[in-house]
This record gives structure tokens, C-alpha cells and sequence, in this order.
């Protein structure tokens, strides 16, 4: 449990000596929740004694309304000194989570990680974040009040000491186990969640082809399957913990009529005096009451534990480096735009790219054609550093692009997905993104070059219209607009263009390609081509079939040769 404790501290960083000092207030509290009873045992002594009178019980009075009012003032001391900095903390892991994920290679979302990411920011940190760091401090105190207890019977008899050692130490033992299986089960309990939250975002994000292949049942039945399983494992984790709980409560129980019958019999037996015995039966209820809320504390920190493995887990995922630290200048603007030199590629375990090699000069247009699963895409993605090449280099403008900072990087790139994503903002914000700090006429004349002005204008606020989840209140052409006129505002010299195959109206078509016309005017573009009859202007097109350049060339050229492209063309014609 030390280990838990040390690594919640180690989490804590910076603000780790504020925690230190919380421990100060939490003693203190520890020491003022046992004085009220403490007190009272004086006042029955002297009282049996013959020797209480109206002053000291005034005194006795007013000294435990102190110890009420100190133990109130400590534990907010404690608590603002503790639960403001995990607060902080949080806020710190949050930012550094973010900054964390920005490096991370494209490749790391798409395997299976989702979940996890969506779990530690939603789940874990709140999690840590509301529960945990309150806690440590109530241990202090927990500590430090059954410490006083223990000394004070000592303090009455060695055998009354040493008895309610070893209830404690029997406490230890009981807890300790419902821990273990308590740390057990929120393992369980968390990969649970964890493949709960992938399949809810699986069918959220994939609801529109569920219905249209009338996958409803299927995938209902596999959502349903998740929630029967976390059903399932939180009622193992009832039937697994619960004994153990009681037996807790079972100890308390025991420990405590033990101690009665141990005072009774020394009482009996004259080796301790009456005050003694009728201080016992004081104590008696709050003897063992620190140790047992100890435990049900640090059950609360296991569940911890599991959520602790998860955000290491996440952090520990290797960055993409971005050490780069040349930038580009005019002169610059002489070297080829974009050259891939040998460049070989492989996702985890499958070789894709293999010695790619060929140069782009600034303002030409280069298309990437061939079959589906050739790897052109993944070609572009290299271009923009999604994920870094295994051997050989990608250079833009002369320098190898990881030389360069990312962000310088960006800078020269604008990319058009097949997949447009807008955010959950306004219409606005969503295309000002390329560039915070353009004019509002800025934003306005790059909608106007990418054909979305007049439907923008229509739109219930025009520019202000808040945009739908996803941008589902848009269709897809309207969307792909504007995601257009973001490139256009960004004005990056180079773009990545990935041709969309979905099919759209003619209307929609003719605007689009305006749109694209407008936004490629001087630019050097690398385009991934599916309609052949688009790229046929192309300075130079490659074939891309299984990783390597199969034929390069213009439409002319690879038209005389009758090899692959050639015979592209002809199926696609016909
Ligand atoms: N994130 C990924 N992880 C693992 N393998 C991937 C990943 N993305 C693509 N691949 C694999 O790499 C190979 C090349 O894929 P890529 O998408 O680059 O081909 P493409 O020519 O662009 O195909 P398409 O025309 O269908 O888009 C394929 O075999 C594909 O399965």
C-alpha cells in the first residue's frame, strides 16, 4: 500500500512539498478528534474522585469545544492545502496529457488505444482527482488518532496495550487481504470499462453504417455483451470483497469485546482502578474506529492503483521526437519542394514502402495513382510527419523534414482528407482554425474562393452557426468546402490532396473542384488520384503498387508505354 501512496506523491511533482506540509494540519486534526474524548475521561475521573468543582468543569467545557472547533479548522487547512493541489496537479497532467498525445505518431490512435485515452482523461484523472488526494491526508489522521489510543492503553495497563496491538495487527491482516482482492478485482473492473468505452465510441461513431447495413441487432447485441460483462465483473467484485468487508467488521466487533472483558477482568482483579474501568467502557467504540476507517479508505485507493498503471501506460508511450531545429527561408525556395530519397516504411510488423524515391519541383503537381493497399496514402502521411520513415529521408525544400520542428513543418503543408472532420463550433471558428489570427474579411474572402459563402450565408446566424457533432447538420460536400476554405486561409505552398471517392451531386462536384482549383493555384501539390481523368495535367504521376514506383512519368509518356497506368485508364473508361 506504501507503494501506492508513493507513487500518488511522485505523481504530485512540483507541488509535491505542499502535500508534505498538508501532513502537518492532518496530524494535528488526528490529535484533536481523540482530545473531546480524552477530556471526558479526566472529567469522570475527577468527578469520581470527589475532586471536580464548577471552574474546572467550565475549563473541561470549554477546552472540548476548542478541540472541535481546532480539529474543524485543521481539516480544512488540510484539505485546501491537499484537495487544491491535486486540483493543480491535475490541471498540470491534463496539459502535459495534451502535449503528450500532440507528439504521439499517428499509429498510436489507431491501434486499439481510443479506449484508453478517452477512459484515463475521463475516468482515471477525475477519479484520482475527487477521491484520492483528500484521502491521504484523512490517513495521516487515521494513523495518528489509533496511535493515541494504542498509548493511552499502554498508558492504563501493559496487558490493555498490548491486547489492542494486536487487534490492530489483526486489522492489518483482514485489511491487507480485502485490499489484495480488492486490487485484484479493480484491475478487472477498469480493463473492463476500458473496452466498455471503445465499443460505446465503435457503435456512437459508426451508428450510420450500422443502420444502413442493418447491423442494428449485431452490434446491439455486442454493446449489450459489453454491459452484461461489466455487470458481471462488478457483481464478482461484490461477492469477492464483501466477506472480507465483514470480516473487518467482524474484527472491530471482537476486538472490542475483547478489550471490555480484558478491563472487566484486571478490574476484577483489582489492577486497575474504577476511573480505569469507566474510562474503558468510554473508549470502548472509538478504539478501533481509526484503523477500520484507515482501511475503508485505502480500499478507495486501490481502485486507484489500476487507474495510476493506465496514465503511466499512456505517457509511456514513446513521443515522436521533435527536435528539429532548422527553419525554412526564401532562398530555400529554389530546392526541390518535396523528395523522398530511398525512403522504405513499415507499420508495426508490415513492411508498406520500399525505396521510394522521386522529387516534386515548387508549383508542379505531382499525382499518386495504383491500386487500393498500394501505400499511397501512406506516402503522404510520411510528408507530413504522421508517422516517421524507417530508412531513407523526406526532404522539404531541401532540408530533411524532421529537422525541422513540426510546427515549422505544418506551416508549409495544407492537407484535404477524404474524411473531413469539423468541430463542434461555429461554422467561423472552424475554418479561422488554419489561422487564429486572420481578419474576419480573411475568413470571409477564403469561404468566398472555396464556394461556401452562399451557403454559409443561408445558414440560420451565417458565419456564427454553431455546427452539429461532427459537423452533421452540413452535408458531405458542403463539409468538404469547408474544410477547403480552411486550407485556403491557412495559404501553406504545399498541399496534400486526398481526391474523394465518395460520390457527390454534380452542383456539389462542380463547386468542390472550383474550390480545389483555387486553392492548388501556385501551390506544389501531391495528390492522391482515384478518378484518373483529374490528374491527367499532372506534371508527373507515379504508380504506386505494392510499396514501390511501378512507372513514373506524365499522361503522355506512361500512355505510350501501355504498361500499368495505361491499362488503368483504359478499365477506368470503359
Ligand atoms: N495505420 C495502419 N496500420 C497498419 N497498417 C496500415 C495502416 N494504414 C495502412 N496500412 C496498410 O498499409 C498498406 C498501404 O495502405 P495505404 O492506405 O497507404 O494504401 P493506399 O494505396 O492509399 O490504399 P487506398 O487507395 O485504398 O486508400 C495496406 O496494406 C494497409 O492495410
Amino acid at each position: 500500500m506504501l507503494k501506492i501512496l508513493r507513487r500518488i506523491i511522485r505523481m504530485t511533482g512540483k507541488y509535491k512539498t505542499r502535500i508534505r506540509l498538508s501532513y502537518i494540519p492532518a496530524f494535528l486534526k488526528g490529535i484533536m478528534l481523540k482530545a473531546p474524548l480524552f477530556l471526558s475521561f479526566f472529567v469522570i475521573s475527577l468527578f469520581m474522585q470527589g475532586q471536580m468543582d464548577t471552574q474546572k468543569c467550565l475549563y473541561f467545557g470549554i477546552a472540548i469545544v476548542a478541540s472541535v472547533i481546532l480539529a474543524a479548522v485543521f481539516e480544512h487547512v488540510s484539505n485546501v492545502l491537499q484537495s487544491a493541489t491535486g486540483y493543480m496537479v491535475f490541471a498540470d497532467l491534463r496539459m502535459k496529457l495534451g502535449d503528450h498525445l500532440r507528439k504521439l505518431p499517428m499509429g498510436y490512435f489507431t491501434e486499439g488505444n481510443i479506449g484508453k485515452i478517452s477512459s484515463v482523461l475521463g475516468t482515471d484523472m477525475v477519479f484520482i482527482e475527487e477521491n484520492c488526494m483528500g484521502v491521504l491526508s484523512e490517513l495521516v489522521s487515521f494513523i495518528i488518532a489509533q496511535g493515541l489510543m494504542t498509548i493511552s492503553m499502554f498508558a492504563m495497563n501493559p496487558w490493555l496495550g498490548l491486547l489492542s496491538l494486536a487487534v490492530v495487527a489483526a486489522f492489518m491482516i483482514v485489511g491487507n487481504l480485502m485490499l489484495k482482492v480488492s486490487l485484484k478485482h479493480s484491475v478487472i473492473k477498469q480493463e473492463g470499462s476500458e473496452s466498455l468505452t471503445e465499443e460505446v465510441l465503435d457503435f456512437a461513431e459508426g451508428i450510420g453504417v450500422i443502420k444502413s447495413y442493418n447491423l442494428l441487432g449485431e452490434k446491439s447485441k455486442k454493446l449489450t455483451d459489453e454491459f452484461a460483462k461489466s455487470c458481471r465483473e462488478s457483481i464478482a467484485f461484490e461477492i469477492a470483497y464483501g466477506p472480507w468487508a465483514r470480516a473487518l467488521h467482524l474484527t472491530f466487533g471482537i476486538g472490542t469485546a475483547l478489550m471490555l472483558a480484558l478491563s472487566g477482568f484486571l478490574f476484577s482483579q483489582g489492577v486497575i482502578p474504577d476511573t480505569y474501568m469507566v474510562g474503558m467502557a468510554l473508549f470502548l467504540y472509538d478504539l478501533f474506529g481509526s484503523v477500520k476507517g484507515y482501511y475503508s479508505q485505502m480500499a478507495r485507493l486501490t481502485v486507484t492503483s489500476a487507474s495510476l498503471d493506465r496514465i503511466e501506460e499512456v505517457f509511456d508511450a514513446e513521443e515522436m521526437k521533435d527536435v528539429g531545429w532548422k527553419t525554412f527561408t526564401q532562398a530555400d525556395s529554389e530546392a526541390a519542394a518535396i523528395e523522398y530519397d530511398h525512403v522504405s516504411f513499415g507499420y508495426t510488423g508490415k513492411d508498406v514502402l520500399k525505396d521510394i524515391s522521386f522529387k516534386v519541383k515548387p508549383g508542379e503537381m505531382t499525382a499518386l495513382v495504383g491500386p487500393s493497399g498500394g501505400g499511397k496514402s501512406t506516402i503522404a502521411s510520411l510528408l507530413a510527419r504522421f508517422w516517421d520513415v524507417g530508412n531513407g529521408r523526406i526532404l522539404v525544400k531541401g532540408k530533411d523534414i524532421r529537422e525541422v520542428s513540426l510546427g515549422r513543418l505544418m506551416d508549409q503543408i495544407s492537407m484535404v482528407f477524404q474524411r473531413v472532420y469539423l468541430f463542434q463550433d461555429t461554422v467561423y471558428n472552424n475554418i479561422a482554425i488554419a489561422r487564429p489570427d486572420a481578419t474576419r474579411e480573411e475568413v470571409e474572402e477564403a469561404a468566398k474562393k472555396a464556394r461556401c459563402y452562399d451557403f454559409i450565408m443561408q445558414l440560420p446566424d451565417g458565419f456564427d452557426t454553431v455546427i452539429g457533432e461532427g459537423g452533421a447538420s452540413l452535408s458531405g460536400g458542403e463539409k468538404q468546402r469547408i474544410s477547403i476554405a480552411r486550407c485556403i486561409l491557412k495559404d501553406a505552398p504545399i498541399v496534400i490532396l486526398d481526391e474523394a471517392t465518395a460520390s457527390v451531386d454534380a452542383d456539389n462536384e462542380r463547386a468542390i473542384q472550383e474550390a480545389i482549383s483555387e486553392l492548388c493555384r501556385n501551390k506544389t501539390l501531391l495528390v492522391i488520384a482515384h478518378r484518373l481523368k483529374t490528374i491527367r495535367d499532372a506534371d508527373q504521376i507515379l504508380v504506386i503498387a505494392d510499396g514501390k514506383i511501378v512507372e513514373q512519368g506524365n499522361h503522355a509518356a506512361l500512355m505510350d508505354r501501355q504498361g500499368a497506368y495505361a491499362h488503368m485508364v483504359t478499365l477506368q473508361a470503359s
